[in-house]
């Protein structure tokens, strides 16, 4: 039998579908965030998103989306944003079903991605 992938866990492609437009939502719906999205193209970020998830968790895809610190720089993003969002990725695989195990396998490859997306973000102002 083939080896299970976090990305079988993840509930495969139609599971990372879900869970990226379950967290679609919650950022519309979070006053925070919702204003970094202004001038997003929503489907071309989530269909980068859900590459990027199935990349990261050893599913048949190859992320070919920009470096994370060049698709986030001059953002003025902090870890307070940086944290409500993987926050509401946390809610996100909640809501799709998705085990602790697994939850957290992919909480785990995300959280190295904090240095390069905070890595070009504006310095505060004084
Ligand atoms: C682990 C956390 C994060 C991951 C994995 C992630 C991943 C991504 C990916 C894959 C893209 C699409 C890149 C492209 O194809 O152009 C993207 C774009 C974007 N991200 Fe993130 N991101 C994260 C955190 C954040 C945070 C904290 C914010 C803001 C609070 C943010 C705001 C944005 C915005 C606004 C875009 C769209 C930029 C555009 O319109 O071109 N991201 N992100």
């Amino acid at each position: 039998a083939d080896h299970a992938t976090l990305y079988d866990a993840l509930g495969g492609r139609p599971g990372v579908e879900a869970t990226v437009e379950n967290l679609m939502y919650r950022i519309a719906d979070d006053p925070t965030l919702v204003g970094f999205f202004t001038n997003t193209n929503i489907d071309h970020f989530a269909a980068s998103l859900e590459q990027q998830l199935c990349d990261l968790a050893d599913g048949p895809c190859h992320y070919d989306g920009p470096p994370m610190d060049r698709a986030h720089q001059h953002m003025g993003i902090t870890n307070a944003d940086f944290n409500r969002l993987v926050g509401h990725m946390e809610q996100a695989l909640i809501a799709e079903g998705v085990l602790l195990g697994a939850r957290n396998r992919l909480l785990g490859r995300l959280a190295p991605l904090h240095g390069e997306i905070m890595r070009r973000q504006s310095p505060p102002a004084h």
